[in-house]
C-alpha cells in the first residue's frame, strides 16, 4: 500500500538532496523522481493484470515534460493527447503513433490533419459535427481514421465542478441517450472506422462508484450497438483516479480500481484503453520553494514563498490542498498563511495552515505537484516560467530551463509605428 505515500519519491527515495538542487538550479523549481514515475507506471499496469487486452495511455496534459514522457514511454505507456502540441511532444519522446489517442472537444481541422498524417492510433470523437468533419478530412486524403465515440454518461463524478466532465451539462462527449443514433450515422461514413466508445467522467475521483456506474452504462451501450449490428472492438475508459494530497488521506488504490474494471468488463471482449494522468505523475513530483520572508499578520503570520499561483495554479483555481513542509524540519510548528508574491489575494496556497515553523531563507516543498503543476504555469506578473528537474538515484538534470522573470520572448514585437 505504499504506492502513493508521500515520504518516498523525491524527498526520500532518491539520493540527491533538495538543498543541492536549490543551490544549483535556484527556486522555485519542480522536482520529479524517475523511480517514482516508473513505479507508478508499473503499479498501474499490474493493477490491470485482470484485463487481457489493453493500452495504457498517459494523459499528457498532467505532465507534458519531455523527459517525463520519455520515462513513461519507455515504461510501456502510450499517450492520451488533447492538442497537436501534446501529440508532437509524445512523438518526440519516442511514443509510437499507434499508441496515441487524441481526445478533446475542439480539435481543429489542422490538428486532425496533423494527427491523420502522424498515423495516430485513435481519435476520440466528441460530437457528431466533429465526426463528420474528420470523416471528410480523412476521406479526402484516402485515409481511414480509427475512431471511438466519446459518450457523456450523465454521471456525477463527485469531484470539483471545474474538473467534472461526465454530467449532462458538461461540454464533453455526446449524450448517452443519442449515442446509438449518432454512432449509426458516423459508422456509415467513408474515412472513419468507428470501432468503439470512450468515456471520461472527471479527475481526482475519490470514489470508484461513479466510475463503475459510468462503465456499466457503457457496457449496456456496447451491447445495444452490437445488437444494432455494429462491431465494437475498443472501449476507452479514460482516467480520473484520485490521489492523496493530505497525509493520511485514503483513496481507492489502483488495485481496487483494476479489480472493479476487470469485473465490470469481463464479458465485453474488447481492447480497453486507459488514460491515467494524476495517479501516475501527481505524487512523483514536488514544487521546491524558498521562504522570501515571514511577515507579521493581524492573526497568523504570512509565510511568503518564492513560488506563486503562476507556478502552481491549483490552489488559486480550485481551492486545492497541497501539503506544505520544510525540507529540513526544524521540529517547531506554527500556524501560518502561506502565500506567493503575486499581486492578487488569490495567490494564497493556504490560510491558517499548521506547518513547520519557517524562517526567511528556509526551503520547503509543496507535495503532489507532479501532475497539473508546471503544465499549468503562466508568466503572470512577468515572473517567467519555473524550471523542472528530474532526479534519478544519485544524479539529476534540468529538464526544463527556467525562463527568467521579465524575459522578452522572441515571439514578442513592438510595432515600428510606435516609434
Ligand atoms: C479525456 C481525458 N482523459 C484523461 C484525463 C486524465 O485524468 P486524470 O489525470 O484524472 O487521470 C483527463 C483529465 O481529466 C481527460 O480529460
Ligand atoms: N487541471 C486539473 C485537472 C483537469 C483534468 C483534465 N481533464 C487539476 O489540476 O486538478
Amino acid at each position: 500500500m505504499d504506492h502513493f505515500t508521500y515520504l518516498d519519491g523525491v524527498m526520500h527515495a532518491e539520493d540527491v538532496p533538495l538543498p543541492r538542487i536549490a543551490a544549483e538550479v535556484g527556486t522555485p523549481v519542480y522536482v520529479y523522481s524517475r523511480a517514482t514515475l516508473e513505479r507508478h507506471a508499473r503499479v498501474f499496469h499490474e493493477a490491470l493484470a485482470g484485463v487481457p487486452d489493453k493500452l495504457i495511455a498517459f494523459a499528457v496534459k498532467a505532465n507534458p515534460n519531455l523527459a517525463v514522457l520519455k520515462v513513461l514511454g519507455a515504461a510501456g505507456m502510450g499517450a492520451d493527447v488533447v492538442s497537436v502540441g501534446e501529440m508532437r511532444r509524445a512523438l518526440a519522446a519516442g511514443i509510437a503513433p499507434d499508441k496515441i489517442v487524441f481526445s478533446g472537444v475542439g480539435k481543429t481541422a489542422a490538428e486532425m490533419i496533423a494527427a491523420l498524417e502522424a498515423g495516430i492510433g485513435q481519435f476520440n470523437i466528441e460530437s457528431e459535427e466533429e465526426g463528420v468533419e474528420l470523416a471528410e478530412l480523412a476521406a479526402a486524403r484516402g485515409m481511414t481514421a480509427q475512431c471511438a465515440l466519446r459518450i457523456n454518461p450523465d454521471v456525477d463524478a463527485g469531484t470539483h465542478d471545474k474538473i467534472s466532465t461526465g454530467k449532462a451539462d458538461n461540454k464533453f462527449g455526446v449524450p448517452i441517450s443519442e449515442a446509438g443514433q449518432i454512432f449509426g450515422k458516423l459508422a456509415g461514413l467513408p474515412g472513419v472506422n468507428l470501432r468503439g466508445v470512450a468515456v471520461h467522467i472527471g479527475s481526482q475521483l475519490a470514489d470508484l462508484a461513479p466510475l463503475e456506474a459510468a462503465f456499466e452504462k457503457l457496457g449496456a451501450l456496447v451491447a445495444a450497438l452490437r445488437g444494432a449490428g455494429h462491431t465494437v472492438t475498443h472501449v476507452d475508459l479514460g482516467g480520473g483516479l484520485g490521489v492523496p494530497y493530505k497525509v493520511g488521506e485514503v483513496l481507492p488504490e489502483p488495485a481496487e480500481y483494476g479489480a472493479m474494471v476487470a469485473r465490470v468488463t469481463k464479458d465485453w471482449g474488447v481492447t480497453l484503453i486507459f488514460e491515467p494522468g494524476r495517479v501516475i505523475a501527481g505524487n512523483a513530483g514536488v514544487l521546491l520553494t524558498r521562504v522570501v520572508r515571514v511577515k507579521r499578520g493581524i492573526k497568523d503570520p504570512f509565510v511568503i514563498v518564492d513560488a506563486a499561483m503562476n507556478d502552481l495554479a491549483r490552489p488559486a483555481l480550485y481551492g486545492a490542498y497541497h501539503h506544505f513542509e520544510a525540507v529540513e524540519p526544524p521540529g517547531a510548528r506554527m500556524t501560518a498563511n502561506i502565500v506567493g508574491p503575486i499581486c492578487e489575494t488569490g495567490d494564497t496556497f493556504a490560510m491558517g495552515r499548521e506547518c513547520d515553523a519557517l524562517q526567511a531563507g528556509d526551503l520547503a516543498v509543496f507535495r503532489t505537484a507532479g501532475a497539473y503543476g508546471a503544465t499549468m504555469a503562466s508568466s503572470y506578473n512577468s515572473r517567467g516560467f519555473v524550471a523542472e528537474v528530474l532526479v534519478d538515484g544519485d544524479k539529476f538534470a534540468v529538464v526544463a530551463d527556467r525562463i527568467e522573470a521579465g524575459a522578452i520572448m522572441d515571439a514578442e514585437r513592438v510595432p515600428e509605428w510606435l516609434g
